[in-house]
């Protein structure tokens, strides 16, 4: 019988957009399965591709066969394929970008080729020193050679095979280990028959006998006993020891100590926020809950009971943070109650420690796994609960292809293993939310902090009264006032400053002359330890400039507060603040981040000045008081959810005073104190900015009312760009109804990055059944030129950038 494998190729295109079959060898089957990646022959190239089904027929006349394995065993379960099938329908993206955007990077890695010699003998004496007396060599050692020839013949004749061997399984980490293979009367038996003379065997034996050790790292083993390796070599010899590699995992949380937590005894509030979830996960049944709580009302609690309900079932545990809040705070908490259940999932782990992270899930050695955005494609198989904590986080969004939010990966996946999903945030989505007051999901509310003082009080800043009373300095008088009492008291402060819509450009005061990049149209950001001004999106680099090119003035000078700037006129007003500063540029080093957490815990320092970075999940006893420097740098930025990411960051950062038994102060500095967002976020009034925003969102158009599309079209010429865009917005207008508003073409925001231009056309709809097939046709019929002329189409359904 012959078996054909359909197999999904590494090409992500249209026209490979679907299975292709080959011949399974006689020697592979029984063995390979869907979910394992092979090389197969694809025109005259060798590429990789996912097996999706494996059958004994084909309708294909001519099939070539599989050329090797890269897994042995599958590495994406049969739900996550199917998942793959859901993204790309969802997204319109290719499958094969669907299953890559599953796995790990290691495993996208770039694999060497080796030639392995089945049967050294046969290699002829020429060929033999290439080998240097093993029975691999790497393939491009020998492609260059002479032997070629020779080379071809002999793996023609399979005395040599070829080896695709994936990069990091070389970097996968190992340990020599013997192993106890018989029983303890075996042991004494052998004592008796073994020769008293052999007392190094001897010494191992009585080892064996008397530590109740089954495995033992050969290195510790010889140290140990003080013996050599051939008295290893003779008891393994006689099949009482085994030698064996066994891989040793990156832990980066390996050399840490976590207490052991208990479950806390749950308020009422949290009592009742738990109640439904349990149901939930005691029913098996599917259902979506908004865990809407303030900051300091104890969610991350009622997450981990719901968590150890769901272990005691026997099933698993998906909990996402965002990337900034993956603090070790948040890690701490769920390693000291799940101990070496949990794997750790961050963009601060090493390639290769993410790739054991992601191996502890595959071969189910933990059962709940923490992390960032990807976490969400773990491959568990008996999933009893998705926890997405701050759900309003932009980074739940990928922005590249396949452009999925988590969320809706987190519902569908809830659907599939029948469980509950919670989405948890003190500001909610207005999406969110507003299913939940649909009740689409199911809302729970915890509207009070664990702590006696309640919420924290909030004074608003208007800094253009400052200035107009003489005040030239970037701390208000009362900010300053207050941060002196908190040292006089010895408590805590947390100085955040908003640098997102923010740059330090240069910026002459004569003319207005702004240095941009040559290449992107956006103004360059000026780096002070280089003295440097930098793209943020292409990378263009020049020295600074002394005076203005286009005036030749020498009022040419930089604009902006980066967080050095604060911290050096911090340390003019308060000289004997011991003060900490968390950002890019201190926390590039691995470690430095938790470093100077830990630092600030233990009040090592008294204030903490910062960036984005600092504003969530941090829960410090002693911090009484929090100073947002300019609270509305981000409402300036060209995106309908300014007002909402405004109101969520000053709520949230607020939070982060008087969580304990001090009460805490918040003072907010802003230019335009009257704005909704800055006020409603001073009485912590999430409700009414709802309300607000809502019937804004309604008049305009835009989300949750109606659904965005974006259409965005790059490319170097800009005549080409605009030509494209008009055809596909004319095209859309045809093909989508009336009710449909199709705004464009126009240029995105950010017009030009790395020397391709950047055109856009946004689709708002209530409904409109033909888009997603529309779409998938503006692509096909872009596709030549998209390959041939290096044009980029791409499409986002649900964008969070408008840039
Ligand atoms: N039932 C409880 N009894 C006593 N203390 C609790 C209880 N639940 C939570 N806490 C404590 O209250 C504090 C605030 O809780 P937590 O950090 O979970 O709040 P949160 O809702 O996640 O806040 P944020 O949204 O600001 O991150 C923590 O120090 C936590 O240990
Ligand atoms: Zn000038
Ligand atoms: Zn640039």
């Amino acid at each position: 019988m012959t078996y054909y494998a359909s197999v999904i190729v590494d090409v992500p295109a249209k026209q490979t957009d679907r299975a292709f079959d080959y011949e399974i060898p006689a020697k592979w089957h029984g063995f390979i399965q869907p979910g394992m990646r092979v090389n197969v022959p694809f025109g005259p190239r060798q590429i990789q591709g996912f097996v999706v089904e494996v059958k004994d027929n084909t309708t294909i006349p001519k099939t070539r066969p599989i050329t090797s394995l890269i897994d042995i065993q599958p590495i994406l379960t049969p739900e996550l394929m199917r998942l793959a099938d859901w993204l790309r329908d969802y997204t319109l993206c290719f499958t094969i970008s669907a299953y890559q955007a599953m796995l790990p990077a290691a495993l996208k890695a770039k694999y060497e080729k080796w030639l392995i010699a089945t049967d050294l003998g046969g290699v002829p004496a020429e060929l033999q020193p290439f080998f240097h007396a093993s029975n691999r060599v790497k393939f491009e050692e020998m492609a260059g050679t002479s032997h070629f020839k020779t080379i071809k013949q002999l793996i023609e004749e399979d005395v040599l095979e070829v080896y695709y061997e994936v990069k990091d399984k070389l970097s996968k980490k190992t340990r020599r280990v013997m192993e106890l293979q018989v029983s303890k009367e075996a042991l004494l038996k052998a004592k008796e028959k073994i020769s008293a003379r052999a007392a190094a065997q001897h010494k191992l034996l009585d080892f064996f006998l008397e530590t109740n050790t089954e495995k033992i790292d050969k290195k510790t083993l010889l140290e140990e006993l003080q013996i050599g390796t051939s008295a290893i070599g003779a008891l393994v010899k006689l099949g009482i020891l085994k030698e064996k590699d066994e891989e040793i995992y990156r832990d980066p949380y390996e050399n840490r100590e976590f207490k052991k937590s208990q479950a806390l005894s749950l308020t009422q509030q949290q009592q009742e926020a738990i109640i439904p979830i349990l149901h939930s996960i005691e029913q098996h049944t599917h259902e979506a809950f908004v865990m809407f709580g303030v900051t300091g009302s104890g969610k991350t609690e009622v997450y981990m009971q719901a968590v150890d309900a769901v272990l005691k079932q026997g099933k698993e545990a998906i909990v996402l943070v965002p990337e900034i809040a993956l603090t070790p705070q948040m890690v701490n908490r769920f390693k000291s109650r799940f101990g070496s259940d949990v794997a750790v999932m961050h963009s601060g782990l090493g390639m290769g420690e993410k790739y054991d992270e992601w191996r502890k899930i595959h071969r189910k050695e933990v059962k709940v796994v923490v992390g960032a955005r990807s976490a969400i494609f773990a491959p568990f198989e008996n999933v009893g609960i998705i926890i997405i904590d701050e759900e309003h986080e932009t980074s739940y969004k990928q922005e590249d292809t396949p452009r999925y939010h988590a969320r809706d990966i987190a519902l569908e996946r809830g659907r599939y293993h029948q469980c509950p999903v919670v989405l948890g945030s003190a500001t909610p989505t207005l999406e969110t939310f507003a299913r939940a007051s649909k009740g689409v999901y199911k809302l729970l509310t915890m509207d009070k902090r664990m702590s006696e003082q309640g919420m924290p009080s909030v004074e608003i800043v208007d800094m253009r009264e400052e200035l107009r009373e003489g005040n030239r300095s970037m701390f208000s008088r009362s900010l300053l006032e207050k941060l002196q009492t908190r040292l006089e008291r010895g408590e805590q402060s947390v100085l955040f400053l908003n640098k997102r819509g923010y740059s330090s450009f240069v910026m002459c005061r004569d003319c207005g002359y702004v240095v941009e990049c040559p290449h992107c149209d956006i103004s360059l950001t000026y780096h002070r330890s280089s003295n440097q001004m930098k793209c943020h999106y292409c990378g263009y680099e020049e020295p600074v400039r002394s005076t203005c090119p286009s005036c030749d003035s020498e009022h040419f000078r930089f604009f902006g507060t980066g967080t050095q700037k604060v911290e050096e006129e911090l340390t003019k007003l308060l000289p004997h603040a011991r003060v900490i500063r968390m950002d890019v540029d201190t926390t590039s080093r691995k470690g430095s981040h938790e470093k100077l957490l830990q630092q600030f815990g233990d009040r090592k320092a008294d204030i903490l000045l910062g960036t984005q970075m600092i504003a969530k999940g941090l829960d410090f006893p002693y911090v009484t008081l929090v100073g947002v420097l300019t609270a509305d740098t981000m409402l300036n930025v060209p995106d309908f959810r300014s007002s909402e990411k405004t109101f969520q960051l000053l709520t949230q950062v607020s939070g982060r005073a008087g969580r304990h038994e001090l009460a805490g102060e918040v003072v907010v500095q802003t230019y335009s104190p009257e704005h909704y967002s800055v006020e409603l976020a001073g009485t912590h009034n999430y409700l009414d900015f709802y309300q607000k925003e809502m019937q804004i969102r309604k008049l305009h158009q835009y989300p949750p009312f109606y659904f965005l599309a974006l259409v965005t079209v790059t490319h170097q010429e800009l005549t080409k760009v605009v030509t494209v865009t008009e055809k596909i917005t004319n095209f859309l207008n045809m093909q989508l109804s009336d009710e449909a508003v199709i705004l464009g073409p126009v240029a995105s925001p950010i017009a030009r990055i790395k020397d391709r231009y950047r055109y856009q056309c946004i689709i708002k709809y209530k409904r409109e059944p033909n888009l997603h097939e529309a779409l998938k046709t503006v692509i096909e019929k872009y596709q030549t030129q998209m390959d041939q002329e290096k044009l980029a189409v791409h499409i986002d359904l649900n964008p969070y950038m408008l840039m």
